[in-house]
């Protein structure tokens, strides 16, 4: 069977010069559509790199990215990205912000009413529409986040990318967005990819984690599924021998056999 999204024997090369190093080396990974994977890897592993190019944003030096059968090489509504640190317009208003995305995806085919409609629709999932005249300056990290999740469902992309999307909040905020990433995932079945650098997010979110080697010339180390019935509650899974194992093969990973030595 033809897997949904296939990141085909990817190579990464970057050149400066006469210098070059290779980042990645021979990433093949077949994800299924409605699954939740995490990539998960210490600092400068080629993480973020990974994800640009199947986001399109970064050419694969060698292999690519075939997304329900057709190759994606350059940006585009079907794979939409929430990065770390939200990228709303600031001049816009909330509302404005995710109307913009859904006028350029939608402008054809949805009337005026029902592009509004659309973008209501989004901002009540993420539990924002009672913010939809605020702009970003006037609404916390979280919400922002919140906010740039909406923008991103709204396109309707048939894979959401998450570059550590809540890797800038503070802890309660991370808590509470990662419940709400999570009640989506299992509500509209969307296919993700998170990068994170944290274990129990992964574990608690994810159907698979991809574990990568460090760099250079990372590879995926080992690939853990998750074997946690859904819907998960947090709460229940701090003592469930499942998870603690999950966390604990994620650790022994990371922080034995592929230990971070920082560069001198
Ligand atoms: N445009 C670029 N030109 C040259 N080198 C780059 C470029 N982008 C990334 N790199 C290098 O590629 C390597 C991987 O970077 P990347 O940001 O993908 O890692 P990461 O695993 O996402 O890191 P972190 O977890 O710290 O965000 C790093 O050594 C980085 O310096």
């Amino acid at each position: 069977m033809v897997p949904y999204c296939k990141i085909d024997h990817v190579d990464k090369v970057f050149t400066r010069g006469s210098a070059s190093t290779c980042v990645l080396k021979e990433i093949t990974l077949d994800i299924e559509k409605g699954e939740y994977v995490s990539i998960i890897g210490h600092s400068g592993c080629g993480k973020s790199t990974l994800l640009n190019i199947v986001a399109g944003l970064t050419p694969a030096t060698a292999g690519g990215i075939i997304l329900e059968g057709h190759e994606v090489n350059e940006p585009g509504p079907d794979r939409a990205v929430v990065f770390q640190n939200h990228s709303l317009l600031p001049w816009l208003t909330v509302y404005d912000n995710v109307r913009l995305a859904v006028d350029k995806v939608f402008g054809r085919t949805k009337s005026r009413a029902e592009r509004s409609e659309w973008v209501m629709h989004n901002l009540n999932l993420v539990q924002m529409a009672h913010a939809k005249d605020k702009r970003p300056s006037e609404i916390s990290g979280g919400m922002k986040q919140r906010v740039g999740i909406a923008r991103a469902l709204a396109m309707e992309p048939k894979i959401l990318l998450l570059d550590e999307p809540f890797g800038a909040l503070d802890a309660l905020t991370r808590t509470h967005l990662q419940d709400t990433v999570m009640g989506l995932h299992e509500k509209l079945g969307n296919t993700v990819m998170m990068i994170t650098h944290d274990v129990d997010e992964a574990v608690l979110l994810s159907d698979r984690i991809i574990m990568m080697t460090n760099g250079p010339a990372a590879q995926i180390g080992e690939i853990l599924t998750v074997p946690i019935t859904r819907p998960r509650k947090r709460l229940e899974l701090v003592s469930d021998p499942s998870f603690l194992k999950c966390r604990q093969r994620v650790l022994e990973f990371l922080y034995e056999r592929h230990r971070y030595v920082e560069a001198a």
